[in-house]
């Protein structure tokens, strides 16, 4: 079947109803994610006069041919035959040139170092490319993970032997997923004297993406290893606090509410998930030809005016747990910010906010 995005079009099999099959992989749902790709293409390339792009896990090729018609010079990755065929009629139909690589992504990136931009977008966890990919890439590495059930705790044990880290299934499960990802991929280039710098992150219920510059510096891998730390949540009252650096300290009891049903998750990345200038400066490059334009503004705008920093809260949760009915966002919000304290929406949910007030504080000021 013939798929329109942005500028493109390209020919993908016919997608099997349970999403799982053998045909060359297209997924519709990822549109979003393929947008905000291209228009943080312009902006790096706008800022950084980069010019190399490896689609590493390329399928149908179309993040690649994507990036190619904005100028990239495009290589495409895939060791799956049909997947590399699909890419090479893609280009052409396109009338674009481009590097099609039959190989194993590990492989190629392990003996072509140097690439400018790497893009990393397998199916679930990109861990087993991770090592590879910040040995190749010079200075962004993009990286999808749909593997949201292990990030976020949900699969415990899976998400502890994928991200050698303790996730913990929480309110908070969606910002939990991108910061055991983060942490992961921070220690991860940190192994190779990479520092690593978040300029966007997003999360839907289906993925984490994130854009990661990176600095060849072994004093910037230190820099980057200082942001990380451990949360300690309690399930009780939601109560949570951070903890900087390597060692774990858990409580043994909540402070707030003196449960011992308190638990600890990380190392989790606690430093900054974006960049505001860089999200602004994507956001001005999402253009009309692209599908999700609307959305993807959108989805910019907020995480713009979001506060980055651990973790946020979701009111409607709060309010079942202090048994009273949800007052409006827009007044849970200003009667906050009223007190004194900050408070933004988040992305990662509708009723989702974050706040420097603390639940007890919360639920004086709001209720
Ligand atoms: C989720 S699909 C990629 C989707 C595509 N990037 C898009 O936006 O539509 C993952 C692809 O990674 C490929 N893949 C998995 N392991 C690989 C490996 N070790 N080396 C190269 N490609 C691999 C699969 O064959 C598959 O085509």
């Amino acid at each position: 079947m013939e798929v329109h995005e942005g500028t493109v079009t390209i020919e993908v099999p016919e997608q099997p109803e349970s999403g799982v099959g053998d045909v060359v992989f297209y997924n519709p749902r990822q549109e979003m994610n393929r947008d905000i790709t291209v228009a943080v293409l312009r902006t790096w390339q706008d800022r950084t006069g980069d010019e190399s792009y490896l689609d590493a896990n390329a399928a149908s090729g179309i993040r690649g041919v994507r990036a190619a018609a904005e100028g990239w010079n495009v290589t495409c990755c895939d060791y799956d035959t049909d997947a590399v065929e699909h890419c090479r009629t893609n280009f052409t139909r396109n009338d674009l040139d481009g590097r099609i690589v039959h190989r194993d992504a590990n492989a190629y990136m392990h003996e072509n170092k140097g690439v400018d931009v790497v893009d990393l977008d397998p199916f679930g966890t990109p861990i087993p490319f991770a090592d590879a990919a910040f040995q190749c890439a010079r200075s962004l590495v993009c990286v999808t993970a749909t593997d949201t059930a292990p990030l976020c705790g949900a699969h415990f044990q899976s998400g502890v032997r994928s991200y050698s880290a303790v996730p913990r299934n929480t309110d908070f499960h969606a910002e939990m997923g991108l910061r055991i990802l983060l942490s992961a991929l921070a220690r991860t280039a940190a192994r190779y004297d990479v520092g690593v710098t978040p300029v966007l992150s997003h999360v839907t219920r289906h993925y984490v993406r994130t854009y990661l510059a990176t600095s060849h510096r072994a004093t910037d891998a230190n820099a980057t290893m200082d942001e990380l730390g451990y949360v300690d949540h309690c399930e009780a009252c939601l109560y949570r606090t951070t903890t900087e650096g390597l060692i774990a300290n858990p409580h043994d009891v909540c402070p707030n509410c003196e449960s011992t049903r308190i638990n600890t998750a990380g190392p989790l990345w606690l430093g900054p998930t974006h960049e505001v200038d860089f999200v602004t400066d994507v956001r001005e490059r999402i253009t009309e030809e692209l599908g999700t334009a609307t959305r993807s503004r959108r989805l910019l705008d907020t995480i713009a005016d979001e506060i980055d920093r651990p973790t946020h809260y979701d009111q409607h949760r709060l309010s079942k747990q202090w048994g009273i009915s949800a007052i409006s966002m827009d007044e849970f919000l200003e009667a906050l910010t009223e007190s004194g304290y900050e408070a933004s929406r988040t992305h990662y949910g509708g009723t989702t906010f974050k706040t420097n007030a603390d639940v007890e504080a919360m639920r004086r000021i709001t209720t």
